[in-house]
């Protein structure tokens, strides 16, 4: 089941919570909503779910207007990080009673319940827990049943609001694999939300990344990442460091000193550079920026350093363990991939990325 957002708004009182936000997602898709606390992530998910009211705009689950559906018709499955299960229930029974609860003319007769239950169950890998309770079940186990029960009654799309938030960094990792590989056999049309960029980049087939309301950026993980398009998304997905530069001629400079990016680019003014650690080349200080090496440390299985460039600007650099590289060193540095963007927030040139984004530059 596809849906489509278009304009959609919401305000709460005199706060905008969302901002005229269209959105297409693909019948069968994972995609990740992603943004920063108060980035109206849940307000989004919710209002898909019906939950809150838009103040403006639609919503369509496939053809039918789902924003003039009443909640219970919506066909929507949700999960929540703190979803808590009927506790005086099994976990057979919180699984098979969205079922159970329906009208007698559409409530399956108690033994498909059961055969639906324990084929959920298996597929959720928590076969023979089924008489357990709540309280006998870790809180991995319990969000298992969460999405299991979501499942049961076969929802045209499935939401799930920061399902592993609450646990811990370990659990999540295990429980993303497994969200992954149930997609993968069920493909239900997944929304979930999470302030995690690792847990969006590794799961979702797209991406949304959201800011005060706007939708900044939609992309698989390797567009987010590669081809940041506006500087927030730079700034907030993955390491970068930012230098604030200004275009002229073609040419880009860090105050008097021009920056070798290797080409020319388009555009006049003061602009945004953006580099990941790992993309800055190291040679001799008249071999590019010059700056001093303020600190080294450990980090994974190479070497992070702080250089300072001057006036007050510093990057961040991968040096890999054969470079030696140490505190008070004059090196210099070149941007081996970056991304440039004017001061309205567009981007100069694109970085060459893994999957090639659009390319050229902008006139
Ligand atoms: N019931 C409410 N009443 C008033 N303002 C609200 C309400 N719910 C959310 N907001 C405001 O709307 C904006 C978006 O909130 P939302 O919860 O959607 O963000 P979020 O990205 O999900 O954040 P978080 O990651 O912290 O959950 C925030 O400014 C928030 O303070």
């Amino acid at each position: 089941m596809e849906i489509q957002i278009r304009d959609l708004a919401k305000d709460y009182g005199t706060v905008p919570a969302l901002h005229s936000v269209d959105l297409d997602v693909k019948s069968g898709e994972l995609l990740a909503l992603l943004g920063p606390s108060g980035s109206g992530k849940t307000t989004l998910l919710r209002s898909i779910a019906g939950l809150e009211q838009a103040s403006r705009g639609k919503i369509f689950f496939g053809e039918e207007e789902a924003s003039a559906t009443p909640v219970r018709e919506r066909g929507v499955g949700f999960v929540f990080q703190h979803y808590a299960l009927f506790k005086h229930m099994t976990v057979a029974e919180n699984i098979g009673f969205g079922l159970s609860v329906r009208p007698r003319a559409k409530r399956p007769p108690k033994a498909a319940i059961r055969e639906r239950v324990l084929s959920l169950l298996d597929l959720v890998r928590l076969k023979g827990l089924e008489d357990r309770y709540p309280a006998q079940l870790s809180g991995g186990q319990r969000q298992r049943v969460a999405l299991a029960r979501a499942l049961a009654v076969d929802p045209k799309v499935l939401l799930l609001d920061e399902p592993f938030g609450a646990l811990d960094a370990k659990v999540r990792k295990e429980l993303r694999k497994w969200l992954r590989e149930i997609h993968e056999e069920t493909h239900y049309t997944t929304v979930f939300v999470t302030h995690d960029q690792e847990e969006a980049l590794e799961l979702a087939d797209r991406v949304v990344v959201l800011d005060k309301g706007r939708i900044e950026q939609v992309g698989t993980p390797d567009e987010v990442y590669d081809a940041p398009a506006t500087p927030f998304v730079f700034a907030f997905i993955g390491d970068s460091s930012e230098l604030p530069v200004t275009v002229d001629q073609g040419r880009v400079w860090l105050y008097d000193r021009a920056v070798p990016l290797g080409l020319d680019v388009v555009g006049h003014g003061p602009a945004r550079l953006f580099v990941r650690p790992q993309h800055w080349e190291v040679g001799a200080p008249a071999n590019g920026l010059a700056g001093v090496v303020r600190s080294v440390l450990r980090h994974g299985p190479g070497r992070r350093a702080e250089v300072e460039l001057g006036a007050g600007v510093s990057v961040t650099v991968d040096v890999s363990d054969d470079h030696a590289v140490r505190t008070g060193d004059r090196i210099g540095l070149k941007p081996s991939r970056w991304r440039l963007f004017l001061a309205d927030g567009q981007a100069v040139a694109p970085i060459p990325a893994r999957r090639p984004a659009a390319s050229g530059f902008r006139a």
